[in-house]
């Protein structure tokens, strides 16, 4: 299984196949933080990241903000004093596409730059 982070995510099309059951699993092997939820028949990747305030917490969503434009994908986001949770799935196909893992381990990526800002 080739490495997530390496990945760039594909243009997310109408029609494009939803990982399967067992990609999921694979796929789940590399961001072991994050669940799968499904929230109006729409299965997404969840994580809740926490931080020392809401200045760390903010820095941490416009970094997350510029990856998704980069990407060409984006995520729902909750910034609130001391925490940002986040959430991956893809729009057009109303669930999991591949991109959704890559940008979660992206995300991963982007907070491990948080050492001295995550709570004590
Ligand atoms: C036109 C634009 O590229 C598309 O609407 C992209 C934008 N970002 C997206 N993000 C996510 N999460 N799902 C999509 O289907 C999606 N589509």
């Amino acid at each position: 299984m080739d490495e997530l982070t390496q990945m760039k995510c594909e243009v997310c099309r109408v029609g494009a196949a939803k990982v399967t059951e067992a990609e999921a699993i694979l796929y789940q092997k590399q961001v072991p933080n994050w669940i799968i939820m499904e929230r109006d028949n729409i299965k997404r990747l969840e994580r809740v990241y926490k931080f020392k305030d809401f200045v760390a917490a903010l820095s941490f969503t416009q970094k997350v903000g510029r990856l998704a434009e980069d990407e060409g994908h984006h995520p729902a986001i909750l910034t609130e004093w001391g925490s940002v949770g986040v959430a991956w799935w893809t729009h057009k196909i109303h669930g999991l596409h591949r991109n959704d893992f890559i940008m979660a381990a992206k995300t991963d990526e982007i907070y491990k730059d948080f050492e001295g800002s995550k709570p004590r």
